[in-house]
């Protein structure tokens, strides 16, 4: 079999004397979208914070794409193309939609670059595809702090698609939505599915069970089980620690 394209070997995170993720060991393949899951508290955000190089391991390995990225920061991660969508705050809101995918993409080329944006035609129709990827093409011109909820998360993954991720880090995706932006996020997902892989955080479970191709179970830290939806639908281990009852159909 070929190599995983994210290894996570042993990882260990502690504050204090806390152990927040205590030797999870799981993989990511190529091409795939990989969900994981587990109760609150279970170690999903840390976990996600160290693949994505904003906190550091306490031990453990992360190889991505053969490059050790363990000890890496975060601009070396999203140089290796190992990415995270982040929440809101990363959004410019003054600015409008089109203008916030513009910096990312100038963010992304050489230095010299540098002021001459506003007038780089392949830099806009750039920015005018990953809109329409992320369905946010008719308010390329609106203000960004003017979007709403739904429509800020997708800019959020436009803008992250920006840097031109291999793998993709989603640390829920569907927070705070109601049940029709939440719909139209799967949707999104969806299209993106065989393009860029994913690494994705949930806890909406009918999400999940939609969209990942294998999913891990992290309880107290530790990946407890890591397997296609129909396995860990019939996990006993993940349905006594976590789903219960709730996927059983
Ligand atoms: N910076 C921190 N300092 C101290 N403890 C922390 C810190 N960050 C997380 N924790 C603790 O680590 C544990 C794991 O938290 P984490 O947020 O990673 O879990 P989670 O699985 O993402 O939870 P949820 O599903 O509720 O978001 C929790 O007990 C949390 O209180």
């Amino acid at each position: 079999m070929t190599e995983p394209l994210l290894k996570v070997e042993g990882l260990v995170k502690r504050f204090g004397a806390l152990v927040a993720t205590d030797s999870a060991s799981f993989d990511v393949r190529d091409g795939e979208v990989h969900a994981l899951i587990g109760p609150n508290g279970a170690g999903k955000t840390t976990l996600i914070h160290q693949l994505s190089g904003a906190l550091k391991p306490d031990a453990g390995c992360v190889l991505f794409a053969g490059q050790d990225l363990t000890r890496a920061d975060m601009a070396a991660h999203v140089n290796a193309g190992l990415a995270r969508s982040y929440q809101i705050t990363s959004i410019f809101k003054k600015l409008s939609v089109l203008d916030n995918l513009r910096l990312a993409l100038q963010a992304r080329r050489a230095p010299s670059w540098f002021g001459s944006v506003q007038r780089d035609a392949a830099l806009r129709d750039e920015a005018e595809h990953l809109l329409s990827q992320v369905g946010l093409i008719a308010q390329a011109r609106a203000t960004a702090g003017a979007l709403a909820h739904g429509e800020q998360r997708q800019l959020e993954l436009a803008l992250a698609l920006a840097t031109r991720p291999r793998l993709l880090l989603l640390d829920e995706p569907m927070a705070g939505m109601g049940p029709d932006e939440g719909r139209q996020m799967v949707e999104l997902l969806l299209t993106l599915k065989g393009k860029t892989t994913l690494l994705l955080v949930e806890h909406d479970m009918d999400a999940v069970f939609r969209l990942a191709d294998r999913i891990s179970t992290l309880v107290a830290g530790r990946v407890i089980a890591t397997g296609t939806p129909d396995e860990i639908r019939e996990h006993p281990e993940v349905r006594k620690a976590y789903l219960g009852d709730e996927v059983s159909s």
